[in-house]
């Protein structure tokens, strides 16, 4: 254990690479890209520290090309979440005794090979196999993961740092234990950095974990356990399994052990374990935590007031960025009539010279969705507005799955506010507007408050002062992270805490002290120095 009290790195954002063209940073990206490209990785469990092949192996495809297989993993059985919940158990004295400073060594050492020796390749894992653009790999698998592993080190220690008062005569402490059992992480394929953050910072803080990655992200899932075995994490701690979900799921959430579930993906998904989390509760050691953050259906609302390109510029950039496969994507858009058509036309200028292919020409913009059913999912919204007699696809609408899974950036425009596209998660490159009378802005701010189950972020957009002030407080519960004048993606670790609440999630925001809590129980302990020796009160004599 520590003999010093010491102050951790302070930490600051990771800078972004421009990946400019001909910088150094953008021909050695692409060399990477095409060298992973050409292999074929083989891609083993890790139980225990070990590396486990099965033999029962699965063609990873990569979205922007489904002929091409760059490589296979193994899939496990029930038997594996067995094995992975044992490592962890097994695992949980020495690592919880282990003093927080080298638990957090290990997390900045984590960091810094990720900003280092393994920004390429994990930038390069999340192109091929999540079909990002150098642009969005840069910002989530390399700067966002190293944010949240540098920062969560720092808000860890800032927690430990938080005591209580003491009385004269004793000494109030508390400490963060973490939580009795193991942990579940169980993590999306659109972000690598929320799947590194989900079962790291729950190891950060003593606890031991059994991750199952999305099946869409296993390329990226492998280089996280690459970095966090060369960094030195001790076997047995964070439990990667390739399993099916919804079985791993029955299994872990009725394991008397289990304490917590991180969960990020779809609200369906994650209501589904809940349910199972209830109807398992006589089962458990102790109250299980349970953090999910889900679905979206991201709003933008214009005022008269605002400033034409800006609005669209935040549309094109929030709906189209990473095809629309932002929990925080921008899917639903109140324009005024006043506005509409010179923000039309000037999303359509800007959306005219978007590139769409491959991320391994740069210059591609969008790149392809992750795979044929979602292909299949945008498609369908589309073929149904352009048979619907209360919306129009006006931007866009093409499809081409001839080599990967291509859909172009689509608007489509409704005379309704509760048309399908206007209120479900579609998770996809899809924008749907909504055009209303200039006079109905308070009432247009009560739809945009009513029409969607969810609430995760959002923007309102204004020069008017009034206008954003009623925006804000219409819209107190609309969204978990609210922008002003700005596109409702892109939080950036320790700047904004992330996350929603109703059918979004528990609002717990990822990257930030408050999440951080969930996954420690606290422990009072009070010293008093001279104990009484007489049960008597002073007056009682
Ligand atoms: N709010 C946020 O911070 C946030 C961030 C990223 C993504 N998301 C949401 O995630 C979704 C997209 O990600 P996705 O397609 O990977 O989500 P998903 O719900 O399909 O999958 C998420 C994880 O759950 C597993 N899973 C699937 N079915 C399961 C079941 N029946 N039981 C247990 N586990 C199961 C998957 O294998 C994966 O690991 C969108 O809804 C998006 O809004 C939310
Ligand atoms: N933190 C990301 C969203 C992650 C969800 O998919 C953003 O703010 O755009």
């Amino acid at each position: 254990m520590s003999k010093a009290i010491s102050q951790v790195p302070f930490a600051v954002n990771e800078p972004v690479n421009s990946y400019a063209p001909g910088t150094p940073e953008v021909k050695s990206l692409i060399a990477q890209y095409k060298k992973m490209w050409a292999e074929k990785i083989e891609i083993p469990m890790v139980i225990n520290g070990e590396e486990v092949k099965t033999g029962d192996t699965v063609q990873l495809q990569s979205p922007q090309d489904h002929a091409h297989d760059f490589g296979f993993y193994h899939r496990g059985t029930m038997q594996h979440v067995d094995d992975a919940i044992n490592a962890a158990l097994a695992a949980k004295k020495e690592w919880n005794e282990l003093g927080w400073e080298h638990r957090a060594a290990i997390f900045l050492k984590a960091a810094d090979l990720l900003a280092g020796p393994y920004r390429d390749v994990i930038n390069a894992a999340t192109m091929i196999g999540q079909s990002k653009n150098v642009h969005q790999a840069e910002i989530d698998a390399a700067c966002e993961f190293i944010d949240f592993l540098r920062f969560n080190v720092e808000f860890m220690t800032e927690m430990y740092s938080e005591q209580p008062v003491s009385d004269a005569g004793i000494w109030n402490r508390v400490e963060y234990r973490p939580l009795e059992g193991f942990v579940f992480a169980v993590t999306p394929f659109n972000f690598t950095a929320i799947s590194g953050n989900l079962p790291t910072c729950m190891a950060m803080l003593g606890n031991v974990v059994v991750w199952k990655p999305s099946d869409k992200q296993i390329y990226s899932a492998k280089v996280i356990m690459d970095v966090l075995t060369e960094a030195g994490l001790p076997k047995g701690v964070i439990n990667m399994i390739f399993t099916d979900g919804k079985e791993t799921a029955e299994k872990v959430l009725a394991h008397r052990d289990f304490a917590g579930l991180h969960f990020t993906g779809s609200t369906k998904v994650f209501q589904g374990m809940w349910k199972m989390i209830g109807d398992n509760i006589h089962n458990y050691r102790t109250y299980p935590r349970i953090v999910g953050e889900t679905g979206g259906k991201d709003f933008v609302i214009a005022h008269p007031s605002a400033n034409v390109e800006a609005v669209a510029t935040a549309l094109v950039r929030g709906s189209f960025e990473y095809q629309g496969q932002k929990c925080s994507a921008a899917s639903r858009a109140y324009i005024p009539q006043s506005l509409w058509a010179d923000v039309k036309k000037v999303m359509e200028t800007q959306i005219a010279s978007i590139k769409i292919g491959s991320p391994e020409d740069p210059s591609n913009f969008v790149n392809a969705v992750i795979d044929k059913n979602s292909f299949e999912k945008c498609k369908g919204y589309i073929d149904r507005a352009n048979a619907s007699g209360e919306a129009n696809v006006i931007i866009g609408g093409k499809t081409d799955d001839s080599k990967g899974w291509f859909v172009h950036p689509t608007v489509i425009e409704t005379t309704n506010p509760q048309y399908e596209s206007m209120v479900e998660e579609i998770f996809g490159p899809i924008l749907s507007v909504y055009v209303y009378e200039d006079k109905d802005w308070a009432e247009t701010l009560k739809v945009v408050d009513s029409s969607s189950p969810y609430s995760l972020t959002g923007s309102v957009f204004a020069q008017d002062r009034y206008a954003v002030n009623e925006a804000f407080k219409a819209l107190e519960n609309a969204s978990g992270n609210f922008y002003i004048n700005d596109k409702p993606t892109g939080a950036v670790v320790g700047q904004q805490p992330f996350g929603g609440g109703r059918a979004s999630g528990t609002n717990d925001k990822a990257g930030s002290k408050m999440n951080l809590l969930r996954w420690t129980s606290v422990r009072s302990i009070k010293e008093t120095f001279v104990s009484p020796k007489d049960y008597k009160y002073p007056y009682l004599g």
